[in-house]
């Protein structure tokens, strides 16, 4: 069963105007006429264009809460038939029927900041107002009764919950107020088969619905909210409440868990104006969204690491870890300002449905066995049993313990239709085609007819389309509308989450493997600490995650937090100047540039220059965005698989002449003809500065020997086998090699990507794919 996802689209805010709406629900043809499954949205580079995003059930701003809670069994009929929870149509209610079943449950809002998570998770006072959770608890103490009358008394049904934030990616239990809690947080274990657990947290009995009401209502005093400029009542944390349900008959009891989640939406910092605390805030919560994108992103593409630990809220929510049911809501602000973000939202959410939840039922076991909860009399608590999860199926993850070939991996189906209002011209769509046809190195042909039924508004999207849309056969010279559409769907999503996050990488990029590793011994080892060390080792395992994106600015905040817990040293120090000089660098570049981009006073406090760096340059980021639609000539962009690589414009300086060393030449690499180079691997690469990853490159490792050992194979059968290479590359790669001297070889992971057809992006992706 996959993810189900909904989405809400929230009513006008007082300040926004009826003009400025640009989303909207519409319903397929097949769909009864109140039950709508589509959401469109404008194409930002081209408003006569619609992009179109089907999921189970769509809300426009009319839905009432109990609409959401409820749902509508008129939708069963009209589903798509692609929609595959088709036996369960309605959104949450049906959900409470599961939990008795003995099935957990997970239900999560999921938004940009602003766009009514809360207020669909909790809702307000009034009954009509309540939202999804007070709806749900009212449905499962009305089974519960329902289920001790009927077995006059038989069976027993006990409520308890715990509740809990994830603030700047510390957990704390909700039931505590925040001047009580260790500023460490509670720690998370995990306990095996992929589960985790947050230890030391308070789980109450709550027998009634009002006693229940009290409790959530006292703690969601303690969750930590604040006014941003977007949202006057802003939650700057995660908030997860676990309610669980144990049904005990004739000395055979069975748990199951409802966890309901309501995320804190992601900020766009140029639009928040953010303090510096709220900016603190703002870095953890777009970080552990962008690591729950990358999570969705790897499950999609069927990797074998999903980076679920670089996050509390990812190990926590366990996406398609989760057995049981899951339901996302996924909530979307109506109007123009939001944009981006609404589109950045739908893909995500359009990832989100594909991924496979098992159905397991959790088994009931007899009273008293041993390690199960048990009531603490003294403090009318209970020690939270963990929550009940699986690890990932292996049908979703392909593990690879070997060179990985990358032609072999099948594309991730396709997300959503483009739609256009106006018919277009042949010439227009001509052009399009051709430019993807000759980026693949294909000859050019006349356009190809279509029929009358192609491209036009409102036509329902098909879902069934084949795995191989984007490839084109020597057979099918003319890109197909399939392709194009892959092409956009790929182009956007990158482009979207590129300027989403702030970031330089794809965003299905892995950290490498090492990299991985000592982010986990950092964590770890923060884990494991609550001392002052451990506050600043969580800064710096942030800065480093930043860094490792490229999201600079939010790197150097972070150095700068940990530098008073590291006083005196040096790396810390040297890695500052090192960030600022690169900020500044592109700030001058930037400044430089006919873009305009406000100008940054140099005499503002470091909250409102970082703030502005960040704003200038996520402008300047999307501008260059602009060109992702016709940016894909370069035959560097090519995968052997017909695969793009969304690539900005600022592209890595790399030399045409690779600089090589001869055989027997030991130490340190060294430029056979500048003399005015003559530096380690280590210097050069640093002094490469728009390259950080060079230096990370430059480390000899045993995996870095074995790649350079292929490499130096000239071995066109071998070299091809490594990840991201393919034959073409490969090929390129030894010619490149054999026009040099015979007796040189590559001796570092620089020079490698120095070698034409070689960025460090695809050197780091051989590495990542060399087991030694
Ligand atoms: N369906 C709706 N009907 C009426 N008002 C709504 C609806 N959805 C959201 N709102 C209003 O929009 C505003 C923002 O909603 P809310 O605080 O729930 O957003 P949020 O996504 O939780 O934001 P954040 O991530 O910043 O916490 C609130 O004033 C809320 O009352």
């Amino acid at each position: 069963m996959s993810v189900r996802v909904v989405a809400r689209i929230r009513p006008l805010l007082k300040a926004e105007m009826q003009r400025d709406i640009i989303v909207d629900a519409a319903n397929t043809a097949g769909d009864a006429k109140d039950a709508k499954t589509i959401v469109r949205i404008p194409n930002p580079k081209k408003e006569s264009e619609a992009f179109s995003f089907q999921f189970n059930s769509v809300y426009d701003s009319e839905a009432t809460q109990a609409q959401l809670f409820d749902a509508e069994g008129a939708k069963k009929s009209g589903l798509n038939k692609a929609v595959r929870w088709t036996n369960m149509p309605a959104t949450v209610s049906p959900t409470v029927k599961h939990l008795f079943k003995g099935y957990d449950v997970t239900i999560f809002a999921y938004g940009v900041t602003g766009t009514g998570k809360t207020h669909t998770m909790r809702g307000g006072k009034s009954l009509a107002d309540r939202g999804v959770i007070p709806r749900m608890l009212s449905g499962i103490y009305r089974k519960a009764r329902k289920i001790e009358k009927d077995s006059e008394g038989n069976k027993q049904v006990q409520v308890s919950m715990s509740y809990y934030e994830i603030y700047n990616d510390k957990v704390f239990d909700l039931f505590e107020p925040p001047e009580k809690r260790t500023p460490a947080g509670l720690p998370i274990r995990d306990i095996g088969n992929g589960k985790t657990q947050v230890v030391g947290l308070t789980e109450r009995p709550c027998t009634t619905l009002k006693e229940f009401e009290q409790l959530y209502d006292k703690a969601n005093v303690n969750r930590s909210t604040s006014a941003t400029k977007l949202n006057a009542h802003s939650s700057r944390s995660h908030a997860v409440l676990c309610v669980k349900v144990t049904q005990t008959d004739s000395g055979e009891t069975r748990v199951s868990t409802a966890s309901a989640i309501d995320l804190a939406g992601s900020e766009d910092n140029r639009r928040t104006e953010n303090n510096k605390d709220r900016m603190v805030e703002s870095a953890s919560i777009n970080k552990s969204l962008f690591v729950l994108a990358q999570c969705v992103e790897a499950i999609s593409k069927k990797q074998s690491r999903i980076p679920y630990r670089e996050s509390k809220m990812t190990r926590i929510l366990s996406l398609g870890q989760n057995d049981g049911f899951t339901v996302m809501i996924l909530n979307l602000a109506p109007v123009r300002s939001y944009h981006l973000d609404t589109l950045s939202s739908l893909n995500f959410a359009n990832r989100t449905k594909k991924i496979e939840v098992n159905e397991v039922e959790n088994q009931p076991f007899f009273r008293d066995q041993p390690g199960k909860s048990k009531l603490d009399g003294a403090t009318n608590t209970m020690k939270a049993a963990p929550l009940h999860r699986q690890p990932l199926k292996s049908k979703i993850l392909s593990q690879s313990s070997h060179l990985q070939d990358v032609t072999n991996v099948p594309k991730p189906t396709k997300a959503f239709a483009v739609f256009t209002d106006k018919p277009k011209t042949s010439q227009a769509s001509h052009a399009a085609n051709t430019s993807q046809v000759r980026a693949l190195g294909l000859p050019i042909r006349s356009p190809p007819k279509r029929t009358s039924s192609d491209f036009t508004l409102g036509r329902p999207s098909k879902f069934h389309k084949s795995n191989d849309c984007g490839r084109v056969g020597t057979t099918d010279l003319a890109m197909t509308k399939d392709a194009i559409e892959a092409l956009i769907e790929r182009k956007v999503s990158e482009a979207l989450a590129e300027r989403a996050d702030q970031t330089k990488v794809c965003i299905g990029e892995p950290i490498s493997d090492d990299m991985q590793r000592r982010l986990d011994a950092l964590e770890r080892r923060v884990e494991g600490k609550e001392s002052e060390r451990a506050e600043g080792l969580q800064y710096l395992l942030m800065a480093k995650q930043h860094q490792v994106r490229g999201e600079d600015a939010s790197a150097l905040k972070m150095y700068q937090l940990a530098l008073p817990h590291f006083p005196g040293n040096e790396k810390l120090a040297r890695k500052l100047v090192v960030l600022q000089d690169r900020i500044a660098a592109k700030d001058a570049a930037q400044q430089a540039t006919p873009v305009k981009v406000k100008t940054i006073s140099r005499a503002k406090s470091f909250d409102e220059d970082a703030a502005a760096m960040l704003a200038a340059k996520r402008k300047l980021k999307f501008d260059a965005d602009e060109s992702y639609h016709d940016d894909h000539e370069d035959p560097e962009d090519m995968r052997e698989d017909g695969d793009f690589v969304y690539r900005p414009r600022t592209k890595i300086r790399r030399p045409h002449n690779a600089r090589l060393e001869p055989i027997g030449k030991v130490g340190p690499s060294r430029p056979v003809s500048e003399p005015a180079a003559q530096m380690t691997s280590v210097e050069e690469a640093r002094a490469d500065s728009d390259d950080e990853l060079a230096i990370e490159l430059s480390a000899e490792t045993p995996r870095t020997k074995h790649l350079l050992n292929i490499i130096n194979t000239k071995d066109v059968s071998k070299i091809k086998l490594l990840k991201g290479v393919g034959p073409k590359r490969a090929e390129a790669i030894v010619n490149c090699l054999c026009d040099l001297d015979d007796d040189t070889r590559v001796t570092s992971l620089g020079q490698l990507g120095k070698l034409k057809g070689v960025g460090l992006k695809t050197v780091e992706s051989m590495r990542c794919g060399v087991v030694v």
